[in-house]
């Protein structure tokens, strides 16, 4: 049944503010007697923006306000050279126009002086920058509002918040209560002059960062250096939804899957999270997320709140906090569901508004709204969005209208006119017959003309069927539902393992082969891998390693109907592309692929389909028609860099990258490098002649411009030492990423080449990343001299890191599912024998320890 008559005329309620006011001065009074860090008179908040988020242009500054001690500094210098623009302080600012310090100047010209030159610096800033800056502003009187208000209109301006620990501990206040009200009365002021929020998460320190440091271990798990690394991918995260994309290229993802939306592949699950579980610390993201595609935070508790205004501030605290934690440990989009009670009232229906508009401030990749409201209000909330997606969403538990009732299709179209960009309708089943009515329902919304994607599908119990072939965005639950429940509540009732399995067991998916393919790949790794990925995800696909003296030697299982994929090892890299029909435009650039994937569907004029398209006939058994190649090796060698440079490190026009040898393996470091952005490629090889091939190869590619294959193709400059005596370049910048890609292990009678760097070319002030590509020995001598570099921030990443980054990428051309990334390394850190069969488990513990689930 609408509710159009219940909804509110107003989309944000001005009385909230005025009512809340007294008891903010007096909040406020009483903070600033008691606190030095506060010590100017309070002036009453405005109201809050709009709730409109513009859409942003690549080069417009960014201003990042909030408490001390909210980090909005650190962010800024992190987003400075990820954005490619200059951070002004005005605390700064304020010292270079006035001679002095805010504090200095008031205590001589008084508090009201203070603040007008306060605004006069800030407005010259915003006036002068509104492109190509950072702005970090603590400053929280009237006429700053006034002025971050109006900057609103054009740019971000980003309310930073934080812990209350993490407050207190900067402000250095002893009473915990003190800081609460601070923060309380603060959220109000920035609210009303931001237009986005971001929950900076504090950074855990590991129990055994100690240890690394004692034994100077060295690795990625626990480097000091990258203590900030989550928070600096969690900002820039952030800053990747607010601007358009591509603008900031080196954390794009270069994984398969990473481009293309759940909604645009078969069957998607969106892990469902109760807010309480997210906020109390008791979900185990990390081992929930394996196999889901998206995560869907879920606030259920409006009908509980009795005071709207203290229900507002409390939700929207909650809201903001668990959206942080979530996009903190984790790459997968974000879904925000704030469910609308059954029977809402006025006031509540207000709150759910405002709740909406504030969830857009946060920039979740997804909002669903209740396709309930009336339409005036709904268009409100949908034209404020800037980039998140609006999924209509109804599901009402009393409401048992057959999916035959044309009212199913009313909502469809509902959502459509309002410009949804998806539909999530939900029945609770009755009978088991509603699974197989709902396909009806179905047939009829795909004759309809204008169609987003649907995701409909009967809860509860009984409705299981028809949930496990939704096949969108699917609500799944963390771990399997044993007791039947209350029928009528909306939580999940499978998980994405067990509706994985259902696929294959009605024959939607068959079960595949995919294979190693190489000279000698009895020692690899991979099987272990993939056969862990593929059982965690509920995936029946066996992977084998197979090893041959020619490619010959393996066409047929490449033919045979259940063939799935194979990784490519050495030395079939380069002539695999022989085979292939089609190479991915990276994989054509390198000249090698190490992935091998079976098309069976081609398009109407023979070619192979691209996009999401390419997945299309995947998992399913039948003659293969083609064969397309992929190269992994870069997107891992590239994911190593990322994880392994520090945010000091980040690469800038003058940064400086070092590839170690010239061979197959070396194409892809330096491409992944080039990739990266790094400007600046040397090489070190002891023969000219295939340094010279190496580099030629990429110049060329570079002047062809091919396909747009890098940002900017022009002033990439190369060098190739042939000796490590000479000296490094002269007024350059020595390398921090280094990619060493010559054997590890003597290969028949030729000895491991033993390979140290120079320490003169080790004299980069704030280290960097050395990655030794290869894994059959840990402890080489690069390895060791990156591990002893370990204090000047030196981070050492070598064939274990890699194996499972090219892997997870392959997992998800295999099989068209997020690869299960936790999974793939902590099996590869478990499984390792060095060249002589010895575990080295007891050495790898810290690095088992500290696996994470993300994307890189
Ligand atoms: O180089 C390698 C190693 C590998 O061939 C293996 O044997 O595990 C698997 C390939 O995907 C990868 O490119």
């Amino acid at each position: 049944m609408p509710i159009d008559h219940i909804s509110p005329k107003i989309f944000v309620s001005a009385e909230k503010w005025i009512a809340v006011l007294p008891i903010l001065c007096l909040c406020t009074s009483i903070i600033f007697q008691n606190a030095k860090v506060a010590s100017r008179t309070p002036t009453p908040p405005l109201t809050p923006t709009s709730g409109k988020i513009p859409g942003f242009s690549s080069d417009a500054s960014l201003a990042l306000v909030g408490l001390r001690g909210s980090g909005k500094s650190t962010l800024a210098i992190m987003a400075a050279s990820a954005l490619k623009k200059k951070v002004i302080n005005v605390d700064v600012a304020f010292q270079s126009a006035t001679g002095s310090s805010s504090s200095n100047f008031k205590q001589v010209h008084g508090n009201a002086e203070c603040q007008r030159r306060q605004a006069e610096v800030l407005q010259e800033i915003l006036q002068q920058n509104p492109t190509g800056s950072i702005i970090v502003c603590p400053w929280m009187d009237r006429n700053v509002q006034i002025l971050l208000r109006q900057f609103t209109a054009t740019n971000p301006v980003i309310h930073v918040l934080r812990d209350v620990d993490a407050i207190q501990g900067h402000l250095k206040l002893t009473d915990k209560t003190k800081v609460r009200n601070l923060m309380k009365m603060s959220n109000l002021f920035y609210r009303s002059c931001t237009n986005l929020e971001f929950f900076n998460v504090s950074e855990v320190r590991e129990k055994n960062v100690e240890q690394y440091e004692i034994g100077g271990r060295g690795s990625t798990a626990n480097a000091p250096y990258l203590a900030l690394k989550q928070a600096e991918r969690h900002f820039l995260k952030f800053l990747s939804l607010i601007y358009p994309t591509g603008t900031i290229p080196f954390f794009e993802s270069a994984f398969p899957l990473a481009s293309i939306a759940p909604e645009d592949r078969n069957f998607t699950y969106c892990l469902s999270l109760l807010i309480e579980d997210i906020l109390s610390g008791n979900e185990k993201l990390q081992d929930s997320i394996v196999g889901v595609d998206a995560v869907q935070i879920f606030v259920n508790d409006l009908s509980a709140t009795r005071d709207p205004i203290g229900g507002f501030n409390n939700l929207t605290n909650r809201i903001t906090e668990a959206t942080g934690i979530v996009r903190r440990s984790t790459m997968l989009p974000i879904l925000l569901h704030i469910k609308l009670p059954e029977v809402p009232n006025n006031s509540i229906v207000r709150l759910y508004l405002d709740l909406l508009s504030h969830s857009l401030a946060l920039a979740p990749e997804m909002l669903t709204v209740d396709l309930r409201l009336d339409q005036s209000d709904l268009s409100k909330v949908i034209s404020s969005k800037s980039r998140s997606k609006i999924v209509g969403s109804y599901f009402i538990s009393t409401d048992f209208q057959s999916w035959d009732s044309p009212s199913w299709v009313s909502w469809y179209q509902k959502a459509c006119q309002l410009g949804c960009d998806m539909v999530r309708l939900v029945r609770v089943a009755t009978t088991m017959d509603d699974n197989f009515v709902i396909s009806r329902f179905k047939s009829k919304i795909s004759s309809l003309q204008t169609k987003i994607p649907l995701i409909a599908y009967n809860s509860g119990y009984l409705g299981r069927h028809s949930t496990c072939f939704n096949q969108t965005l699917t609500l799944v639950a963390s771990s399997p539902v044993t007791q039947i429940q209350d029928m009528g509540h909306p939580f999940p009732y499978i998980t994405a393992k067990e509706a994985t399995n259902a696929l294959y067991a009605s024959f939607v998916y068959d079960a595949m082969k995919l294979y190693v393919f190489g000279a000698n790949v009895g020692y690899s790794m991979s099987p272990a891998m993939h056969n862990a990925a593929l059982s965690s995800c509920g995936i029946p696909h066996h992977y084998a390693p197979y090893s041959s003296g020619s490619l010959k030697g393996v066409e047929h299982l490449i033919y045979d109907t259940h063939f799935g994929g194979a990784s490519i090892g050495l030395p079939f890299k380069v002539e695999i592309t022989t085979l292939t029909k089609y190479l991915s435009p990276h994989a054509r650039a390198i000249g090698a692929a190490n992935t091998l994937i079976p098309i069976r569907q081609l398009k109407s004029d023979g070619t192979i389909p691209t996009g999401s398209a390419l997945f299309a006939g995947i998992n399913r058994a039948g003659p293969v028609l083609a064969l397309y190649g992929e190269n992994t090796d870069w997107i891992g060698i590239r994911a190593c860099i990322r994880r392994g440079l520090s945010p000091a490190n980040a690469v800038r026009p003058t940064t400086w990258g070092l590839i170690i040898g010239a061979g197959g393996m070396a194409r892809a470091a330096v491409y992944a490098t080039l990739q990266v952005g790094i400007k600046n490629i040397a090489i070190y090889n002891r023969t000219m002649e295939n340094a010279e091939k190496l580099v030629f190869h990429f110049q060329k590619l570079l002047k062809e411009g091919e396909q747009n294959l890098f940002t900017d193709n022009q002033e990439i400059r190369f060098h190739i030492f042939t000796s490590l005596d000479e000296p490094w370049l002269s007024d350059q910048r020595y390398p921090s990423i280094i990619i060493s890609c010559i054997p590890t292990h003597p290969i028949g009678n030729t000895p491991s080449p033993e390979f140290k760097l120079p320490d003169a070319w080790m004299a980069n002030q704030t280290g960097g990343v050395i990655i030794e590509l290869g894994y059959k020995t840990l402890n080489t001598p690069l390895l060791k001299q990156a591990r002893d570099g370990a204090s000047r921030g030196w981070v050492a990443m070598d064939g274990l890191d890699l194996l499972p980054e090219q892997g997870c990428a392959q997992f998800e051309l295999f099989t068209g599912r997020r690869a299960p990334r936790r999974v793939m390394r902590r099996e590869i850190l478990e499984n390792y024998r060095d060249e002589y069969g010895k575990s080295h488990l007891e050495e790898l513990q810290h690095r088992l320890q500290s696996t994470v689930e993300q994307d890189s």
